[in-house]
């Protein structure tokens, strides 16, 4: 799931006379306002462009809500699953100043509205509930910075630890403590500890702005407490909770040195988690190659977004005109494609489908693409980011099942996006 949050526009922003550029409507969508149009009229020209501005996500939050509806409908999710035995993650993502600290760990003041707190709290309540197995829980927290693993638990320790994988642990990191925790506060605690350790620099777009990739895991051990049979089964699972380093590009915060290699190597790993991600996703290529490697982040998360996993991915947005190009990159990057199928490229590998997901298809969830003509259905019963478009004799029997050998495989078709 994909979801948005826009943060109020700032007390600074406001007094370098910067607007709101971004609402988000009904239906999850968030349409973004080019400060240099006018938008004034409403002919259909300018209606057109602005719609050609909205973005469409499974969760769009504006500054109203407070991390817990963030929480309630992103990230609860993810901790059932782990508490099932799945591992889960949750990514912050967004530009730097955009808010993806604030949602992760709140303002020390404002302890309450913590999202990662009410994980760890609903995780720790799920498993006092279960009667079934007993539970055990660890955490780690590392810093990912210039391609460097730090243990922010244990910062006097080496400065570059080791991603490692074996069938026994899954991806982990050699040497990184593991410290055994019995309680939600127990995990904010040395959270909030290691989190002093962490790689933050003044940037030219926020004064606090945090430069290193910080990964939070509570690792849920369950052991059935009467197996059957004499036997206890035993579950072995994940949560990953992950604040992104800024995802801005290096000339926005005017660096140089040292801030430039910070940059490009915050770039690098954010365009290799978006590969891994893109390579995932896509039906169309299943078991494709996914760049795991290409950094140490993907190495590291590897078990928590492949397989059996469930992740959740928050883009935080500043409304700030003066924030515009990058609150768009952070939207563009993001957007649910299902949502305009005329502004975004449509991809299906019709052989991969059901009698039953063809049959699904109906003529309601048709939407033409205007620059090309081409029909796409959307099939709400399969993965809520594919769009089908059925061959030509697929088009005139929509309701019943198509032959598949009247499909052909693989069709790419690209509107304007
Ligand atoms: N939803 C919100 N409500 C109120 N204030 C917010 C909200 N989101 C962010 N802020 C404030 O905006 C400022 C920047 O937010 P934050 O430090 O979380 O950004 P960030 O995305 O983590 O940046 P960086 O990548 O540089 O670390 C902070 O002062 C924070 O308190």
């Amino acid at each position: 799931m994909v979801g948005v949050r826009v943060r109020p526009l700032s007390a600074a922003e406001s007094a370098r006379g910067a607007v709101d550029c971004l609402s988000v409507t009904e239906g999850n969508k968030v349409f973004a306002r080019d400060p240099d149009e006018k938008m004034g009229g409403r002919d259909y020209l300018r209606l057109q462009q602005f719609n050609d501005h909205a973005y469409q996500f499974d969760a769009a939050f504006g500054p109203e809500s407070g991390s817990s509806e963030v929480y309630a409908r992103l990230v609860r999710r993810v901790v059932t699953a782990v508490i099932d035995g799945y591992n889960g993650a949750c990514f912050a993502y967004g530009a730097t100043g955009s808010g993806k600290t604030h949602t992760m760990l709140g303002q020390p003041q404002a302890c309450n509205s913590r999202r990662e707190e009410e994980a760890v709290e609903e995780l720790m309540a799920a498993a006092l509930r279960d009667d079934d197995f007993d539970y055990k829980f660890g955490v780690s927290y590392v810093e990912i910075y210039n391609e460097k693993v730090k243990d922010l638990l244990n910062p006097d320790s080496q400065a570059d630890l080791e991603v490692r994988e074996d069938a026994k642990h899954g991806t982990h990191i050699q040497g990184a403590v593991e410290l055994a925790v019995g309680s939600a506060a127990e995990i904010m605690e040395h959270m909030q500890r290691g989190s002093v350790y962490r790689t933050t620099e003044a940037t030219n777009c926020n004064e606090v702005s945090s430069r290193s990739h910080a990964v939070l895991q509570v690792t849920v051990k369950a052991v059935q407490r009467y197996g059957e049979g004499g036997g206890s089964k035993r579950r072995l699972a994940k949560m990953s909770l992950i604040d992104l380093a800024g995802s801005e590009r290096a000339y926005k915060t005017d660096n140089r040195g040292q801030r430039l290699v910070e940059g490009r190597n915050i770039n690098r790993s954010l365009l290799s988690l978006a590969n891994c991600i893109n390579a995932l996703a896509d039906r169309t290529r299943k078991g494709a190659h996914v760049p795991y490697r290409d950094s140490k982040l993907t190495r590291l998360l590897k078990d928590s977004l492949s397989g059996t996993s469930v992740a959740a991915m928050l883009c935080a947005v500043s409304p700030s005109s003066d924030q515009y190009e990058e609150t768009l990159n952070t939207l563009k990057r993001q957007d649910v494609p299902r949502a305009s199928p005329e502004v975004h490229a449509a991809y299906v590998q019709l052989d991969n489908m059901e009698a039953d997901e063809l049959a699904a298809i109906s003529e309601e969830s048709a939407a033409r693409d205007p620059s090309s003509g081409a029909v796409y259905y959307y099939n709400d019963q399969s993965s809520a980011t594919t769009w089908h478009r059925p061959g030509p004799q697929a088009l005139g029997q929509a309701a019943g099942a198509p032959p598949r050998t009247a499909i052909s495989p693989r069709e790419y078709t690209f509107g304007r996006g």
